[in-house]
């Protein structure tokens, strides 16, 4: 018996807290749903959802990349921006020709690597603000409930609605809207993060702590300028001034310690190249100097953090 499209498991790469996440929304969904990790010693894991008071536990199939017994339609992928192209080329066997991929990456750059390497099936790209992080492995908390804006990557498509596939993951109850636009939403996250992260890891403080102090609130806002000028060059839209969205994501996560400083602390290589290394090649190829940006990532460089 064939399956329907809408009955093909869910494959997700990448077992981290988003890939935990999703997986256990999915099971909760009544959905088929495997997670596929780098070695496989068993052939199911119990995931572990908790969101303040809520919580319950359900068992996920694993596989690994050798398997020659799966047949993928339907991925997301989990993984950090720097991990995803190595992870979806060690499976890329196993993707039926027609499949449907959601890249779920921080950042900028990752998407189009894969995109290029994929030339056949069909992407979505997505930029998540939900916040949870594992206290064990398959343990995952959901400590920030968020959105997921989520839109095929490539502009040819972009359908106003998203197609079957894409739809069933639209209806998980994870606040998840569809887009024509997602490179802008990936853009704006982007250009916001870039103000933040790496200055928070360099200053080893929370993020309201930017607005703080004088001079470092001049670096945000010297960081936004510059991006804010390569956004207008590309012709691509931000819903407000950007040091206005910086000041307002600062303000609304002051306690925060942004994910980029979390990797430093653990000692992580950090999604920094996808974020202000990006807009620092797109500057490039323009044959714009972008001081504040080159400043930033060099000075973290020179302390070990990449
Ligand atoms: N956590 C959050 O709250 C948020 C995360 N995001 C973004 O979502 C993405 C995922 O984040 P997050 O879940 O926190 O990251 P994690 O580091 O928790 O999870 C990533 C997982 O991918 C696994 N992985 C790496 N390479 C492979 C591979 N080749 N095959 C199988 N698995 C692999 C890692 O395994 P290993 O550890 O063994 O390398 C790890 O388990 C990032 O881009 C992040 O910026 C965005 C918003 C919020
Ligand atoms: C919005 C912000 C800065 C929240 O900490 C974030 O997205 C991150 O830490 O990566």
């Amino acid at each position: 018996m064939t399956q329907s499209p809408n009955n093909q498991p869910w494959y997700i790469l990448g077992a981290g807290a988003i890939g935990c996440l999703l997986a256990s929304q999915l099971v909760k969904q009544q959905l088929p749903v495997n997670l596929i990790i780098k070695r496989a010693h068993t052939l199911s894991q119990t995931i572990h959802y908790q969101q303040t008071d809520l919580h319950f536990s359900c068992n996920v199939p694993i596989v690994d990349h050798c398997t020659r017994h799966h047949t993928i339609t339907k991925l997301i992928v989990t993984t950090k921006a720097y991990d995803a192209l190595p992870a979806v080329q060690s499976i890329a066997h196993l993707l039926t020709a027609d499949a449907q991929i959601i890249l779920l990456q921080n950042g900028l750059g990752s998407q189009q690597a894969i995109a290029n390497t994929l030339p056949d099936q069909q992407i979505a790209v997505g930029s998540v603000t939900h916040g949870c992080f594992l206290t064990k492995p398959f343990q995952v908390v959901h400590a920030g409930l968020g959105q997921i804006i989520l839109g095929e990557l490539s502009p040819q498509l972009n359908n106003a609605k998203p197609s079957s596939q894409f739809q069933q993951f639209a209806q998980l109850p994870l606040d998840i809207h569809w887009t024509t636009t997602p490179l802008a939403t990936l853009w704006e996250k982007v250009a916001i993060n870039s103000a933040i992260n790496g200055l928070t890891a360099l200053y080893q403080c929370k993020n309201g702590e930017l607005w703080q102090n004088q001079g470092v609130r001049q670096r945000v806002i010297a960081l936004c300028l510059e991006t804010e000028a390569i956004l207008k060059k590309l012709q691509i839209p931000l819903s407000d001034q950007l040091a206005t969205l910086v000041k307002r994501v600062i303000l609304q996560t002051a306690d925060n310690y942004s994910s980029t400083l979390q990797d430093v602390k653990a000692g992580k290589a950090t999604e920094l190249s996808y974020i202000n290394g990006y807009i620092i090649d797109k500057a490039q190829i323009m044959g714009i100097d972008l001081p504040h940006h080159q400043w930033l990532v060099r000075t973290l460089k020179e302390k070990g953090y990449s």
